[in-house]
């Protein structure tokens, strides 16, 4: 397929992209390097430096584009409460006039970077598609904004969009000679904060919170390897309908609290990890654990790297060669 990839000089993008050229399929990369980086792009897919507004530059009416891979936007939860202007308009305006190039330009297909923070606070677990949505934090609201914008979409005019609601994203793509990672600046994610302060680049991580209703207090999140997220991508574009909006959650349906993946980080790096525990980060969920049930009986999708030691392992074999 001739593929359109916006945020592919990004985490979550860039091993996608990867895939997706390996798989054979023709790979364009729209990004305007807010947060990604150049380097990141797969060499042979063709980059187009540009933002998602500005789609309508590359997907013109008989570019004849199969699909659109909706990665790019902005990701982080905390900032996402005091800047949320920025969400509002990346994350919804921008994707909106992406959405107006893809029909405009008839793409038949659509694939969207969803989130578990569309749930909020879950009422039951683990968490199924037809749970209860009501973001904690504004970068939940607008990435569910952004979701049943989609489901009109399709609704109205047939498009195959599929939302795939990704859980903790982390590790790294280790095979056949590339290694692609993940390199948030600044960072904010948990894991590659904890390597950080493996690697002596800062002198403590910080806790947010150990008085969660959780077993230890602190917050509980379901970690996903990028390399098996980016798979889900290759199983959506083949199920993708004409007409539906299919929703997934992509999860292992394991919880880890916070001071367990320190505990993970302790064994792997074999560095005794100074901590703090620091004030809750507001608009945190105490606890997010996925059901993938769905996306494993319709998508056919089995996780495969699903301990913590294999997430964090390749995180800091990527780390350690090309960050630190
Ligand atoms: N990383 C996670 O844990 C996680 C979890 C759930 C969902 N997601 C979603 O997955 C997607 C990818 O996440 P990631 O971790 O790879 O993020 P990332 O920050 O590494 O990548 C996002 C990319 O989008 C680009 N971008 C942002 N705004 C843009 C715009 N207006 N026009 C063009 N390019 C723009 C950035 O430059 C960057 O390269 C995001 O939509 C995110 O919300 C990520
Ligand atoms: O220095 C830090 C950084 C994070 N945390 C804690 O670690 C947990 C995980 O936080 P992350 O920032 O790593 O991830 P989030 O759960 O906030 O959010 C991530 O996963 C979500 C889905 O669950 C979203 O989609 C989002 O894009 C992505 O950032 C939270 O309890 C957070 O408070 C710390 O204690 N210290």
């Amino acid at each position: 397929m001739k593929l359109l990839v916006t945020g592919g000089a990004g985490y979550v993008g860039s091993v996608t992209s990867r895939l997706l050229l390996d798989a054979g399929h023709e790979v364009t990369v729209l990004d305007n390097l807010v947060t990604g980086f150049r380097g990141a792009v797969a060499p042979d897919a063709t980059f187009v430096e540009a933002d998602i507004a500005d789609a309508a530059r590359v997907l013109t009416p008989g570019s004849g584009f199969d699909a659109v891979l909706h990665f790019a936007g902005l990701i982080a939860a905390g900032e996402s409460m005091t800047k949320p202007e920025l969400y509002w308009h990346d994350n919804v305006v921008k994707s909106l006039a992406l959405l107006d190039a893809v029909r405009a330009a008839g793409v038949p297909r659509f694939i969207f970077s969803s989130t578990a923070a569309v749930y909020g606070n879950p009422v039951e677990l683990p968490i199924t598609e037809s749970a209860v949505k009501a973001p904690t934090n504004t970068y939940g609201a607008t990435k569910l904004t952004f979701d049943h914008a989609l489901t009109s979409e399709a609704f109205a005019h047939s498009l195959a969009a599929v939302s795939l609601r990704y859980f903790n994203v982390a590790g790294a793509y280790i095979a056949d000679g590339h290694e692609i990672g993940e390199r948030h600046d600044p960072e904010t994610h948990l894991i590659p904060i904890t390597l950080q302060v493996a690697a002596g680049k800062r002198e403590k991580l910080q806790i947010f919170g150990d008085d969660y209703p959780t077993a230890d207090g602190t917050c509980v999140r379901d970690y996903i390897h990028v390399h098996d997220l980016a798979r889900a991508h290759l199983l959506a574009l083949e199920a993708a309908t004409a007409g539906e909006h299919r929703i997934y959650n992509l999860g292992n349906g394991n919880g880890f609290s916070n001071k367990q993946v320190v505990e993970v980080a302790r064994e792997v790096t074999g560095v005794e990890l100074p901590v703090e525990i620091a004030p809750r980060r507001e608009g945190d969920p105490a606890t997010l654990v996925a059901s993938s049930d769905k996306a494993r009986d319709e998508l056919g999708w089995v996780p495969e790297k699903n301990t913590l030691q294999s997430m964090i392992g390749d995180a800091w074999s990527f780390y350690r060669s090309h960050v630190a």
